[in-house]
Protein backbone atom coordinates (compact mmCIF):
# COMPACT_ATOMS: atom_id res chain seq x y z
CA UNK A 1 0.00 0.00 0.00
CA UNK A 2 0.96 3.49 -0.83
CA UNK A 3 2.11 6.12 1.89
CA UNK A 4 -0.34 8.38 2.88
CA UNK A 5 0.97 12.04 2.12
CA UNK A 6 1.12 14.36 4.78
CA UNK A 7 1.29 17.94 4.77
CA UNK A 8 2.28 20.21 7.61
CA UNK A 9 0.76 23.70 8.71
CA UNK A 10 2.94 25.69 10.92
CA UNK A 11 5.88 23.04 10.53
CA UNK A 12 8.55 25.70 11.97
CA UNK A 13 6.66 25.95 15.51
CA UNK A 14 7.09 23.68 18.51
CA UNK A 15 4.51 21.54 17.56
CA UNK A 16 4.66 21.38 13.82
CA UNK A 17 8.49 20.57 14.16
CA UNK A 18 7.49 17.55 16.51
CA UNK A 19 5.00 16.45 14.05
CA UNK A 20 7.23 16.78 11.10
CA UNK A 21 9.80 14.32 12.93
CA UNK A 22 7.18 11.26 13.49
CA UNK A 23 5.42 11.99 10.46
CA UNK A 24 9.38 11.44 8.84
CA UNK A 25 9.61 8.50 11.38
CA UNK A 26 6.79 6.79 10.42
CA UNK A 27 7.14 4.14 7.12
CA UNK A 28 3.55 4.87 6.41
CA UNK A 29 3.59 8.54 5.94
CA UNK A 30 5.22 10.43 4.04
CA UNK A 31 5.65 14.11 4.31
CA UNK A 32 5.28 15.74 1.17
CA UNK A 33 5.05 19.48 2.43
CA UNK A 34 5.68 21.89 4.95
CA UNK A 35 4.10 25.44 5.67
CA UNK A 36 4.34 28.44 8.08
CA UNK A 37 3.42 32.06 7.58
CA UNK A 38 3.49 33.95 4.90
CA UNK A 39 3.66 30.79 2.47
CA UNK A 40 1.30 29.89 -0.55
CA UNK A 41 -0.36 26.95 0.79
CA UNK A 42 -1.18 26.19 -3.02
CA UNK A 43 -1.98 23.02 -3.30
CA UNK A 44 -0.40 21.54 -0.11
CA UNK A 45 1.99 19.79 -1.68
CA UNK A 46 -0.39 16.94 -2.57
CA UNK A 47 -1.15 16.02 0.44
CA UNK A 48 -3.90 13.43 1.59
CA UNK A 49 -3.79 14.56 4.85
CA UNK A 50 -3.00 17.98 6.28
CA UNK A 51 -2.24 18.61 10.63
CA UNK A 52 -2.17 21.87 11.36
CA UNK A 53 -0.64 23.74 14.79
CA UNK A 54 -0.58 26.96 13.99
CA UNK A 55 -2.26 30.18 15.82
CA UNK A 56 -5.53 30.85 16.98
CA UNK A 57 -6.28 33.86 14.42
CA UNK A 58 -5.07 31.68 11.48
CA UNK A 59 -6.35 28.25 11.72
CA UNK A 60 -9.61 28.58 10.43
CA UNK A 61 -8.44 30.10 7.22
CA UNK A 62 -5.57 27.17 6.67
CA UNK A 63 -8.60 25.23 7.66
CA UNK A 64 -11.07 26.33 4.60
CA UNK A 65 -7.81 26.52 2.26
CA UNK A 66 -7.86 22.47 2.98
CA UNK A 67 -10.99 21.50 2.80
CA UNK A 68 -12.18 23.67 -0.29
CA UNK A 69 -9.07 21.41 -1.75
CA UNK A 70 -10.52 18.07 -0.70
CA UNK A 71 -8.01 17.35 1.55
CA UNK A 72 -8.48 15.57 5.35
CA UNK A 73 -7.54 17.89 8.27
CA UNK A 74 -6.04 17.20 11.28
CA UNK A 75 -6.15 20.41 13.85
CA UNK A 76 -4.73 20.55 17.27
CA UNK A 77 -4.77 24.60 17.24
CA UNK A 78 -6.76 26.71 20.27
CA UNK A 79 -9.55 28.74 19.34
CA UNK A 80 -12.25 26.57 18.08
CA UNK A 81 -15.02 28.63 19.13
CA UNK A 82 -18.82 27.49 18.49
CA UNK A 83 -19.40 30.11 15.98
CA UNK A 84 -15.82 29.03 14.60
CA UNK A 85 -16.90 25.36 14.23
CA UNK A 86 -20.24 26.06 12.95
CA UNK A 87 -18.80 28.22 9.95
CA UNK A 88 -16.51 25.05 9.50
CA UNK A 89 -19.41 22.67 9.94
CA UNK A 90 -21.07 24.49 6.89
CA UNK A 91 -18.66 24.27 4.19
CA UNK A 92 -18.14 20.29 5.18
CA UNK A 93 -21.28 20.22 3.69
CA UNK A 94 -19.85 21.20 0.71
CA UNK A 95 -17.78 18.60 0.64
CA UNK A 96 -19.31 15.36 2.43
CA UNK A 97 -16.27 13.12 2.01
CA UNK A 98 -13.68 15.59 3.28
CA UNK A 99 -12.75 14.56 7.29
CA UNK A 100 -11.72 16.87 9.48
CA UNK A 101 -10.35 16.64 13.37
CA UNK A 102 -10.05 19.55 15.57
CA UNK A 103 -8.88 17.93 18.91
CA UNK A 104 -7.64 20.40 21.77
CA UNK A 105 -5.42 17.67 23.02
CA UNK A 106 -3.74 14.76 21.82
CA UNK A 107 -2.10 13.21 24.12
CA UNK A 108 -3.73 10.10 25.65
CA UNK A 109 -3.71 11.11 29.12
CA UNK A 110 -5.48 14.48 28.48
CA UNK A 111 -8.26 13.02 26.49
CA UNK A 112 -8.88 10.10 29.54
CA UNK A 113 -8.73 13.25 32.29
CA UNK A 114 -11.60 15.41 30.20
CA UNK A 115 -13.66 12.18 30.39
CA UNK A 116 -12.88 11.24 33.86
CA UNK A 117 -13.90 14.78 35.05
CA UNK A 118 -17.01 14.78 32.86
CA UNK A 119 -17.83 11.86 34.25
CA UNK A 120 -17.16 12.95 38.22
CA UNK A 121 -19.04 16.07 37.35
CA UNK A 122 -22.00 15.46 38.83
CA UNK A 123 -21.20 13.89 42.12
CA UNK A 124 -18.74 16.76 43.08
CA UNK A 125 -20.88 20.41 44.25
CA UNK A 126 -17.62 22.02 43.68
CA UNK A 127 -15.15 22.03 40.32
CA UNK A 128 -12.58 24.21 39.18
CA UNK A 129 -9.96 23.65 36.75
CA UNK A 130 -6.18 24.65 37.05
CA UNK A 131 -4.15 24.58 33.43
CA UNK A 132 -0.38 25.25 33.91
CA UNK A 133 1.75 25.59 31.00
CA UNK A 134 5.06 27.10 29.29
CA UNK A 135 5.28 31.19 29.26
CA UNK A 136 5.38 31.17 25.20
CA UNK A 137 1.73 30.22 25.05
CA UNK A 138 -0.20 33.17 23.63
CA UNK A 139 -3.88 31.93 24.29
CA UNK A 140 -5.86 31.61 28.09
CA UNK A 141 -7.19 29.55 29.09
CA UNK A 142 -5.77 26.75 27.37
CA UNK A 143 -7.89 24.43 24.51
CA UNK A 144 -7.88 21.88 27.29
CA UNK A 145 -9.19 23.88 29.81
CA UNK A 146 -11.86 25.29 28.08
CA UNK A 147 -13.06 21.99 26.75
CA UNK A 148 -12.58 20.56 30.00
CA UNK A 149 -15.05 23.28 31.43
CA UNK A 150 -17.67 22.74 28.35
CA UNK A 151 -17.58 19.35 29.61
CA UNK A 152 -18.32 19.46 33.23
CA UNK A 153 -20.27 22.54 32.47
CA UNK A 154 -22.76 20.25 30.58
CA UNK A 155 -22.65 17.48 32.70
CA UNK A 156 -23.63 19.58 35.63
CA UNK A 157 -26.20 21.25 34.13
CA UNK A 158 -27.72 17.91 32.81
CA UNK A 159 -27.90 16.32 36.44
CA UNK A 160 -29.79 19.81 37.70
CA UNK A 161 -26.32 20.85 39.71
CA UNK A 162 -26.83 24.50 40.75
CA UNK A 163 -24.00 27.35 40.24
CA UNK A 164 -20.46 26.21 42.38
CA UNK A 165 -20.45 27.91 45.89
CA UNK A 166 -18.86 30.79 45.74
CA UNK A 167 -19.30 33.31 48.54
CA UNK A 168 -16.97 35.53 46.84
CA UNK A 169 -18.32 39.43 46.51
CA UNK A 170 -15.33 41.68 46.11
CA UNK A 171 -12.75 40.61 43.73
CA UNK A 172 -11.12 43.87 42.20
CA UNK A 173 -7.99 42.41 40.10
CA UNK A 174 -9.98 38.96 39.15
CA UNK A 175 -8.21 36.76 41.78
CA UNK A 176 -11.30 33.84 41.21
CA UNK A 177 -10.22 33.21 37.55
CA UNK A 178 -12.52 33.10 34.64
CA UNK A 179 -15.93 31.51 34.12
CA UNK A 180 -16.00 28.97 31.27
CA UNK A 181 -19.80 27.47 31.24
CA UNK A 182 -19.56 28.51 34.78
CA UNK A 183 -16.84 26.27 35.60
CA UNK A 184 -13.69 28.63 37.66
CA UNK A 185 -10.72 28.27 35.39
CA UNK A 186 -7.13 29.54 36.38
CA UNK A 187 -4.26 30.08 34.01
CA UNK A 188 -0.55 29.73 35.24
CA UNK A 189 2.57 30.50 33.11
CA UNK A 190 6.21 28.98 33.81
CA UNK A 191 9.18 28.78 32.56
CA UNK A 192 9.85 25.14 32.98
CA UNK A 193 6.55 23.92 32.33
CA UNK A 194 5.08 22.20 28.87
CA UNK A 195 1.58 21.38 29.60
CA UNK A 196 -0.51 20.38 32.81
CA UNK A 197 -3.89 20.49 33.93
CA UNK A 198 -5.62 19.40 37.43
CA UNK A 199 -9.17 19.19 37.40
CA UNK A 200 -10.14 19.68 41.32
CA UNK A 201 -13.43 18.38 41.93
CA UNK A 202 -14.95 19.03 45.91
CA UNK A 203 -17.77 17.34 47.85
CA UNK A 204 -18.53 17.75 51.55
CA UNK A 205 -15.38 16.03 53.63
CA UNK A 206 -13.57 15.26 50.68
CA UNK A 207 -11.93 16.04 47.53
CA UNK A 208 -11.09 14.19 44.14
CA UNK A 209 -7.91 15.57 41.91
CA UNK A 210 -7.47 14.62 38.48
CA UNK A 211 -4.22 15.70 36.95
CA UNK A 212 -2.51 14.86 34.18
CA UNK A 213 1.16 16.35 32.80
CA UNK A 214 2.60 16.66 29.36
CA UNK A 215 6.64 16.57 30.05
CA UNK A 216 7.40 16.83 26.18
CA UNK A 217 5.54 17.22 23.21
CA UNK A 218 6.25 14.05 22.21
CA UNK A 219 3.22 13.04 23.84
CA UNK A 220 0.96 14.49 21.59
CA UNK A 221 2.08 12.23 18.76
CA UNK A 222 0.85 8.75 18.69
CA UNK A 223 -2.63 10.60 19.01
CA UNK A 224 -1.31 13.08 16.13
CA UNK A 225 -0.41 9.82 14.35
CA UNK A 226 -3.52 7.67 14.91
CA UNK A 227 -5.78 11.03 13.54
CA UNK A 228 -3.86 11.35 10.40
CA UNK A 229 -4.19 7.67 9.97
CA UNK A 230 -8.14 7.57 10.98
CA UNK A 231 -9.84 11.24 9.41
CA UNK A 232 -9.91 10.09 5.76
CA UNK A 233 -12.43 6.93 7.04
CA UNK A 234 -14.29 9.84 9.33
CA UNK A 235 -16.17 12.60 6.62
CA UNK A 236 -17.55 15.26 8.71
CA UNK A 237 -16.17 17.48 11.44
CA UNK A 238 -15.48 15.52 14.57
CA UNK A 239 -14.59 17.83 17.91
CA UNK A 240 -12.25 15.41 20.45
CA UNK A 241 -9.71 12.88 19.95
CA UNK A 242 -12.28 11.10 21.83
CA UNK A 243 -14.49 9.86 19.48
CA UNK A 244 -11.54 8.57 17.53
CA UNK A 245 -10.55 6.52 20.86
CA UNK A 246 -13.97 4.98 21.05
CA UNK A 247 -14.41 7.19 24.27
CA UNK A 248 -16.83 9.45 22.85
N1 LIG B 1 -4.06 19.82 20.33
C1 LIG B 1 -2.93 19.58 20.98
O1 LIG B 1 -2.65 18.47 21.44
C2 LIG B 1 -1.96 20.70 21.14
C3 LIG B 1 -2.30 21.94 20.69
N2 LIG B 1 -1.40 22.95 20.75
C4 LIG B 1 -1.82 24.19 20.13
O2 LIG B 1 -1.19 24.27 18.86
C5 LIG B 1 -0.95 25.62 18.52
C6 LIG B 1 0.52 25.81 18.18
O3 LIG B 1 1.29 25.62 19.35
P1 LIG B 1 2.87 25.73 19.29
O4 LIG B 1 3.41 24.81 18.26
O5 LIG B 1 3.35 25.62 20.69
O6 LIG B 1 3.04 27.25 18.79
P2 LIG B 1 4.29 27.89 18.01
O7 LIG B 1 4.13 29.37 18.19
O8 LIG B 1 5.56 27.25 18.41
O9 LIG B 1 4.01 27.50 16.49
C7 LIG B 1 3.06 28.11 15.68
C8 LIG B 1 3.59 28.09 14.27
O10 LIG B 1 2.57 28.55 13.40
C9 LIG B 1 3.15 29.49 12.49
N3 LIG B 1 2.15 30.40 11.96
C10 LIG B 1 1.76 31.62 12.42
N4 LIG B 1 0.82 32.13 11.62
C11 LIG B 1 0.62 31.22 10.63
C12 LIG B 1 -0.21 31.20 9.47
N5 LIG B 1 -1.02 32.21 9.17
N6 LIG B 1 -0.16 30.12 8.68
C13 LIG B 1 0.67 29.09 8.94
N7 LIG B 1 1.50 29.07 10.01
C14 LIG B 1 1.46 30.12 10.84
C15 LIG B 1 4.19 30.19 13.33
O11 LIG B 1 5.14 30.86 12.53
P3 LIG B 1 5.83 32.22 13.11
O12 LIG B 1 6.49 31.82 14.39
O13 LIG B 1 6.74 32.60 12.00
O14 LIG B 1 4.71 33.21 13.31
C16 LIG B 1 4.80 29.00 14.07
O15 LIG B 1 5.75 28.35 13.28
C17 LIG B 1 -1.47 26.44 19.69
O16 LIG B 1 -2.79 26.85 19.45
C18 LIG B 1 -1.42 25.45 20.84
O17 LIG B 1 -2.30 25.77 21.87
C19 LIG B 1 -0.17 22.78 21.29
C20 LIG B 1 0.21 21.59 21.79
C21 LIG B 1 -0.66 20.43 21.75
O1 LIG C 1 0.06 25.60 23.74
C1 LIG C 1 0.30 24.46 24.23
O2 LIG C 1 1.44 24.14 24.60
C2 LIG C 1 -0.79 23.51 24.37
N1 LIG C 1 -1.94 23.81 23.87
C3 LIG C 1 -3.12 23.02 23.92
C4 LIG C 1 -4.16 23.71 24.78
O3 LIG C 1 -4.27 24.96 24.73
O4 LIG C 1 -4.91 23.02 25.46
C5 LIG C 1 -2.84 21.60 24.33
C6 LIG C 1 -1.79 21.45 25.38
O5 LIG C 1 -2.31 21.91 26.58
C7 LIG C 1 -0.52 22.20 25.00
Amino acid sequence: MSATRVAVIGAAGRMGATVCAAVDDADDLELVGRYDAGDDLGDLGGADVVVEFSVPDASPANVAHCVERGVHVVVGTTGWSEERLATLRDRLGDVPEVGVLVAPNFAIGAVLMMAFAQQAARFYESVEVVELHHPDKVDAPSGTAARTADLVGAAREAAGLGPVPDATTHDPDGARGARVHGVPVHSVRLRGLVAHQEVLLGGPGEMLTLRHDSFDRVSFMSGVLAAVRQVGDRPGLTVGLEHYLGLG
